[in-house]
């Protein structure tokens, strides 16, 4: 049963978070209309938590990302990283943040064919014009099981290794949050198990904090906390929840639109 709250996030008597969403809403042009896709959004994310996102298709949860992210601009409200409201700074500030604060995966792995693994992993530190330290770089890798195929080029790597070089591209400058969008979307069941075995552990040993949307409730189920959205608005929230505890919530979802 998923426990409704109109603002499942905000956590009162707890230090800052490095990313805090207050009040955001979103509309596009639909026609004649606006369709709104996120109504006055909340949402603080805990660190050392791994936090999901679900909901059905349409419901936002991209465009939650994208606010996020600062690749799309909220009508209004404020999204703080480390400290910074994001939806007042320009292109160039919005990379750079991009770059140093923020780890993205997305369901396509993004690798550019033509370099190494290792080269990928490095390449957020390269545009940042940043020292490469190769040592890092190893770390990182063997943290997330590719150690031994840093010389290897994306088309030598099954889906989950390059999946794991993603993930340690997501990490390499040490970022506030990784945001996954369907991360296990396009893996077997047993890459896909392996993944979530890392988020968890991204979570658990480095301390970082991860954001992921799926729509997958086994995947869902590997995270701390789990929210559901509908229509552009929180519908409630799980904590260490079973895939099928996360599934009846989905379908109760779905019942109640
Ligand atoms: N660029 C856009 N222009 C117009 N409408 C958009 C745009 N992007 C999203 N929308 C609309 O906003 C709503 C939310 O879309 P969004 O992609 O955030 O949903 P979602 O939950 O991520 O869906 P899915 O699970 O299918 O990826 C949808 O009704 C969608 O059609």
């Amino acid at each position: 049963m998923v426990r409704k709250r109109n603002r499942p996030t905000v956590d009162e008597g707890r230090p800052a978070a490095p990313v805090t969403i207050r009040g955001v809403s979103k509309s596009y042009r639909s026609g004649a209309s606006r369709l709104q896709a996120l109504v006055e959004i909340d949402l603080v994310l805990e660190p050392r938590t791994f936090t999901a996102i679900m909901g059905p298709s349409g419901s936002g949860k991209t465009t939650l990302l994208h606010c996020l992210l600062g690749l799309d601009k909220p009508d209004s409200g404020a999204i703080f990283v480390g400290g910074t409201d994001i939806t007042g700074l320009d292109e160039t500030s919005l990379a750079k943040l991009r770059r140093s604060r923020l780890g993205v995966v997305f369901q396509s792995y993004n690798l550019i064919p033509a370099l190494t693994a290792a080269d990928n992993i490095s390449l957020p530190l390269r545009l940042a014009g940043e020292k490469i330290d190769p040592a890092t770089v190893q770390r990182l890798a063997d943290a997330v099981g590719v150690g031994g195929f840093l010389d290897h080029r994306p088309a030598q790597l099954s889906g989950g290794q390059q999946q794991r070089v993603a993930f340690a591209r997501a990490l390499i400058a040490d970022p506030d949050l990784v945001v996954a969008d369907e991360p296990t979307g396009a893996l077997d069941s047993a890459t896909a198990e392996a993944v979530l075995g890392l988020l968890r552990s991204i979570v658990r040993d480095l301390g970082q904090q991860v954001l992921m949307v799926t729509h997958d409730p086994v995947a869902a189920s590997a995270a701390d906390r789990v929210l559901f959205m509908a229509d552009g608005r929180w519908q409630g929230e799980l904590r260490g929840a079973s895939a099928t505890q996360i599934a009846a919530a989905v379908a109760e979802l779905g019942r109640h639109r």
